[in-house]
């Protein structure tokens, strides 16, 4: 099986020629740097909070600021958290043999994520399709896959990517569809400013990727707003 990764668009040519096979459906990308993480103290953290007050030409010890390097530190904590996160954890056996072999989609799944190169937030929403191979998952626990891997440095093909992966190792199903759309604030609060650009990818593995019309009615269904709320 294949995932393409798209930017710009939800077509579905193969531009990353990235596979997954059996035997290494956790590979590089599914990795967990957490040894590094636990490795730097929170003194550590607010010590380079307040070089970078510094840096900015601020006064560290003025009050509003005096407790900034210890808010931060835990900001970056929690925005980082998905890296002491597991996928069998958070599945937590919410697996159920179901016979079910028609489309399973949660769509509009709000997510916050961090860029790698400026870490700013770039945020949007999700949308994740499987068909099942009789087994479907808790549905709250595809929103929590997206947020695991949200919750780290990203770019964000491979963080759509990332959720491909783990719905098809987790649930072994016919195939799996992620779309994301999302804004990212390093475009549009510096650099090249221009806010209200939207970058979309998608992941398309087994069937999706091999049957034009199951892809089709993914993408139907996702252009389709709900009117619940
Ligand atoms: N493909 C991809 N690029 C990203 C993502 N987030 C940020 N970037 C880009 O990463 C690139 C980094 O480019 P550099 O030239 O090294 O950094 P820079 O000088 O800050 O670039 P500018 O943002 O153009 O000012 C920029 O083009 C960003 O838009 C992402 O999720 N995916
Ligand atoms: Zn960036």
């Amino acid at each position: 099986m294949t995932i393409s990764t798209n930017t710009n668009g939800v077509k579905n040519e193969d531009t990353t020629g990235f596979s997954i096979r059996p035997d290494r459906t956790l590979s590089y990308s599914q990795s967990t740097p957490s040894q590094l993480c636990t490795e730097v103290s929170d003194e550590e953290m607010m010590g380079a909070v307040r070089t970078m007050l510094l840096g900015v030409g601020e006064d560290p010890e003025r009050e509003g600021l005096l407790k900034t390097p210890k808010r931060v530190a835990e900001a970056m904590r929690f925005l980082t958290s998905g890296y002491s996160q597991s996928l069998e954890d958070l599945v937590n056996g919410a697996i159920f043999d179901e016979g079910h072999e028609e489309m399973v989609l949660v769509r509009d799944i709000t997510f916050f994520s961090m860029c790698e190169h400026h870490m700013l937030p770039f945020m949007g929403r999700a949308h994740v399709a499987y068909i099942p191979n009789q087994k479907v998952i808790g549905l709250s626990k595809l929103a929590r896959i997206v947020e695991m891997y949200s919750r780290r440095l990203q770019v964000q093909e491979r963080l759509t990517r990332q959720i491909a992966e783990a719905v098809q190792s987790v649930l072994e199903p016919q195939g799996v569809a992620i779309v994301m759309e999302a804004t990212h604030m390093c475009m549009a609060m510096r650099g090249v400013q221009k806010p209200g650009s939207w970058t979309v990818t998608s992941a398309m593995v087994g069937v999706f990727q091999d049957e034009q019309k199951t892809r089709e009615e993914f993408l139907n269904l996702i252009r389709h707003q709900p009117s619940f709320f």
